[in-house]
C-alpha cells in the first residue's frame, strides 16, 4: 500500500519535473526553481515555450543555495568563484549587462528541489534524505563547492574546499571524498548536456594528495557523446593548475525520470 501511494507520487514527480527541464538546442538542462538576483535574460531562458516560475506566487520556502560564498571560504575559493563569476555577466557598450559565457549552477540539498513544487514534495517523499555532498550543516565541515558551466566550450568548473571531516590518511583528503566530487561534478555537467544520467562508469587515477582544508578545482569536459551514452572526463588541480591531483574518465547512461525516482 506504501509502495504504491510512493509510486503515484513518484510519478506525479515525474511529470512536474519533467516539465522544469529546460529544453534548449534539444538538450535538457536543470533549471534553478528562481534566480537570487536580478539577471538579465538568458538565450537558453528566453524560450516562450520554457516555464518560468513566479516565486511571487509561490507559497512554499525558496530552497538554500549552497553554491553562494559563506564565511568559510578561503581567499582561493573566494578568489575563483569572483573570477567565474564575473565571466557570468559582462558589460555592454550602452552601459548594461548581459549573460557571459559561463553561468553558475545552482546547488541544493536535495535534487528534487529544482522542480516545481520540488521543496513542498521533497517534505513528503524521504523527507530526510539529502544530498550526500550537502547533507552537513557546519559551514566549511566538509564539502564547500560552486560549479560553473560552459555552454560553447561544453565545459564545466568546480571550485572545491575541502573540510576537516573529509580527512583520509592524516592531514589529507579521503579518496573517497575526491571520488564523490568528481562523480559529482562529471555527473552535473552530464546532467545539464544530456538530461537525466546515471553514473555507469568511473574511472579514477590519484596522482598526488589534496592536503585538508585546501582549495583546488575540477574541470570536466566533454569528449564524446554515442546514443544513450555521454563520456566526459575531470582533472583535479591546485587552484594555479600547476599541479595535478587527480584525474579521471566517466560514463554517463541516459535514463527516464521513472528510472531516477524509482518509478
Ligand atoms: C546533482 C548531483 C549529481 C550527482 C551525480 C551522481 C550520479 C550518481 O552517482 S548515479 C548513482 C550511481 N550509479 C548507479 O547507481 C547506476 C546503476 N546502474 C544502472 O542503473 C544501470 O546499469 C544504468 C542506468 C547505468 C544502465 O542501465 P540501462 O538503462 O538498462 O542501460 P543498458 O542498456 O544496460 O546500457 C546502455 C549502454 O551503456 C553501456 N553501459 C552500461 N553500463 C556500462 C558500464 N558500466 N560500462 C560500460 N558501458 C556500460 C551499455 O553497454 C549500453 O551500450 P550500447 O548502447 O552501446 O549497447
Amino acid at each position: 500500500m506504501i509502495r504504491s501511494r510512493a509510486q503515484q507520487i513518484a510519478r506525479g514527480l515525474c511529470q512536474i519535473m519533467g516539465r522544469e527541464l529546460l529544453k534548449g538546442n534539444n538538450k535538457t538542462i536543470i533549471r534553478p526553481p528562481t534566480q537570487t538576483r536580478q539577471t538579465p535574460q538568458h538565450p537558453w531562458s528566453s524560450s516562450s515555450s520554457v516555464r518560468t516560475i513566479s516565486m511571487l506566487h509561490w507559497p512554499f520556502t525558496q530552497p538554500r543555495d549552497f553554491s553562494l560564498p559563506n564565511t568559510s571560504w578561503d581567499s582561493d575559493m573566494r578568489q575563483l568563484y569572483e573570477h567565474y563569476n564575473s565571466m557570468c555577466e559582462v558589460d555592454t557598450e550602452d552601459g548594461g549587462k548581459k549573460w557571459g559565457p559561463w553561468r553558475r549552477l545552482p546547488s541544493y540539498n536535495r535534487s528534487l528541489k529544482y522542480a516545481t513544487g520540488g521543496v513542498y514534495l521533497s517534505k513528503i517523499i524521504h523527507s530526510k534524505a539529502r544530498l550526500f555532498t550537502r547533507s552537513i550543516k557546519e559551514q566549511g565541515a566538509a564539502f564547500e563547492y560552486v560549479m560553473f558551466v560552459n555552454k560553447e566550450e561544453q565545459k564545466c568548473v568546480c571550485v572545491f574546499q575541502a573540510g576537516h571531516l573529509l580527512e583520509g590518511p592524516p592531514g589529507m583528503v579521503h579518496g573517497g571524498a575526491i571520488a564523490t566530487m568528481i562523480d559529482t561534478v562529471i555527473g552535473t555537467h552530464a546532467t545539464y548536456l544530456s538530461g537525466p544520467v546515471m553514473t555507469a562508469n568511473l574511472n579514477i587515477n590519484y596522482c598526488s594528495p589534496i592536503p585538508l582544508g585546501s582549495t583546488v578545482l575540477l574541470t570536466s569536459s566533454l569528449d564524446k557523446e554515442e546514443g544513450r551514452k555521454t563520456f566526459l572526463s575531470s582533472q583535479v588541480t591546485s587552484t594555479d593548475g600547476t599541479k595535478l591531483h587527480t584525474e579521471a574518465t566517466g560514463l554517463f547512461v541516459s535514463v527516464t525520470m521513472g528510472h531516477l525516482v524509482g518509478a
